[in-house]
């Protein structure tokens, strides 16, 4: 058992450990923190920098980010660090002194820049397009949508990934001494390294990897924590999501503007807008998908728009409130050209809903409803807390407003998104096949609460497969194929005594 004593010798000597414990705390645990962190902070800064550049339409902007991305991730970190320390050195020492920490410090960052702007640029990028759709339909600009919602989600979404980097800084920092650091700069490897030299003994240097791994397994360990805690809320994952069939009994039992039909409930209280659309086109690239759609909808009125599959229901939809731009013909609100607004304004007076509902994952219910309230109507929070509390009261949601997205039900969460327009005092809503992504159960909740705000005036465009829906509270059927209207009439035309063949052949496939 000789080598194992030789083993506890070289590497298990407490003595030549205890000695070098107070250096390696007071100079080289504090001399890599500042290495790691110094460098992460410069990193995540010229990494922002790189990641918006990236994600530029100007291929000015993305060719130099990555030029720059591809020399510093592809270089390994010595040569980089030698380049930078070494052949900077002179300059280096005018500006900053006899010292080559801050070169150091410069080159960790320029080689952690390339790899936290490939970390950030991902994270902004996987944040689904339906986010940037909300943002646009609650009327804010592609500006604050980045900057309220795309960009927070993606850095959160990377958080993880960033923690990895600042343990990479960390160990690189190990990479520094090679520029020559004074006696106070060392850092812990370095420190663990001299003492090992002078004691012929290698257990300072396992107290140095020790000294890494206290740094970096917490660290680990506590960034998931967080992670989690900003991705689902204080309430944790699923908390508030209880069984379909509870949320039905709830709704029932929920005081609000749900089906009852009660002669309150049946005043008007919405001011709808009319809409009428002319000779509209709408082409994605070559391939067209309006071929020149009329439409009349009157104030107050709901519409159901029913049709195959890509007959271009959504696309209609969508040119009503710009989310996609129309090319040809008109859209008239109150007799104004919708073409003739700001987009922002015109998102404003029709509101939309989504079949992905588009929540905003890293807000409460209230706080999605509030957003645009505070951040676009420019409320006092007060009045916006007020009013979001009541239009989530409405739709039966006033004891889950301190939940996220991730804690609601699907039908929870869309009965959130449709608080979350009316918020805006809409005159028109638009509904995307709001039912399509629900279980079977939470269907009857949501169409309700749209029957309720037809009856109470709202102007109401509505993409369904739901025919039951659009046969009850429908005022005015719409059914298009091959993007025209085929037929269009009030429900009991359309559904018993449909004309065209079409339209024959579709109900005989859906009913
Ligand atoms: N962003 C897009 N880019 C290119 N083509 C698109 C885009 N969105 C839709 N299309 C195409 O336009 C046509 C109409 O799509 P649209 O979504 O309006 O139809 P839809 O009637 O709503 O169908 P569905 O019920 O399947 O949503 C389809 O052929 C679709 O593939």
């Amino acid at each position: 058992m000789n080598w194992l004593e030789n083993l506890r010798r070289s590497f298990l000597d407490w003595g030549a450990m205890a000695e070098v414990l107070p250096s390696m705390i007071s100079v080289g645990l504090k001399n890599t923190l500042i290495l790691a962190a110094a460098s992460t902070v410069l990193g995540v800064i010229i990494g922002m920098a790189l990641a918006v550049m990236g994600i530029s339409q100007s291929r000015w902007l993305r060719l130099p980010a990555r030029i720059y991305t591809d020399i510093f991730r592809g270089l390994p970190a010595i040569v980089t660090i030698l380049i930078i320390g070494q052949g900077f050195a002179r300059i280096g020492r005018e500006i900053f002194g006899p010292s080559p920490f801050p070169l150091g410090i410069l080159a960790l960052s320029l080689i952690a820049g390339a790899y936290i702007g490939e970390i950030f640029r991902s994270g902004i990028q996987s944040v689904e397009r339906g986010q940037m759709e909300a943002c646009r339909a609650l009327s804010m600009s592609h500006g604050q949508g980045m900057r309220l919602i795309v960009i927070p989600q993606g850095v959160r979404r990377v958080l993880p990934a960033l923690v990895n980097q600042f343990i990479g800084n960390v160990k690189d920092s190990s990479l520094v001494y090679f520029l020559g650091l004074l006696a106070s700069e060392r850092e812990i490897f370095r420190v663990g390294q001299d003492h090992a030299v002078v004691t012929g003994n290698l257990s300072p240097l396992l107290l140095a990897g020790v000294f890494y791994l206290v740094i970096t397994v917490p660290l680990t360990h506590f960034v998931n924590y967080i992670d989690a805690r900003l991705r689902l809320g204080k309430q944790g994952r699923g908390s508030g999501a209880a069984s379909g069939l509870v949320e039905v009994s709830e709704l029932r039992a929920a005081a609000g503007p749900h089906p009852t039909g009660t002669a309150e409930e049946s005043t008007p209280r919405f001011k709808g807008g009319a809409l009428n659309i002319r000779d509209l086109t709408m082409a994605y690239g070559d391939l067209d998908v309006l071929k020149g759609v009329d439409l009349d909808i009157a104030a107050g009125t709901v519409t159901c728009i029913i049709g195959p599959s890509g007959s271009g229901k959504s696309t209609l939809l969508r040119c009503m409130n710009r989310l996609v731009e129309p090319k040809g013909g008109d859209i008239l609100l109150d007799g104004e050209s919708i073409l003739a607004m700001k987009p922002e304004r015109l998102r404003r007076r029709v509101g939309m809903v989504f079949q992905h509902f588009n929540l905003f994952p890293d807000h409460t219910a209230l706080e999605n409803v509030m957003l645009s309230l505070t951040k676009i109507k420019k409320m006092p929070r007060q009045e916006a807390r007020r009013i979001a509390e009541a239009r989530l009261a409405e739709v039966g949601l006033a004891e889950r407003r301190d939940h996220r997205p991730a804690g609601l039900s699907g039908g929870q969460q869309q009965r959130v998104a449709i608080a979350r327009a009316l918020a805006m005092d809409p005159e028109v809503m638009l509904f995307d096949e709001v039912t399509s992504a629900l279980d079977p159960e939470l269907v009857k909740g949501v169409l309700d609460l749209m029957a309720a705000l037809g009856r109470q005036g709202m102007t109401m465009a509505v993409v369904t497969h739901e025919m039951g829906f659009a046969r009850r509270v429908a005022d005015q059927v719409v059914f298009m194929d091959e993007g025209r209207i085929v037929e269009a009439g009030c429900p009991q035309q359309i559904f018993d005594n449909p004309r065209s063949e079409r339209l024959k052949r579709f109900l005989a496939e859906v009913l």
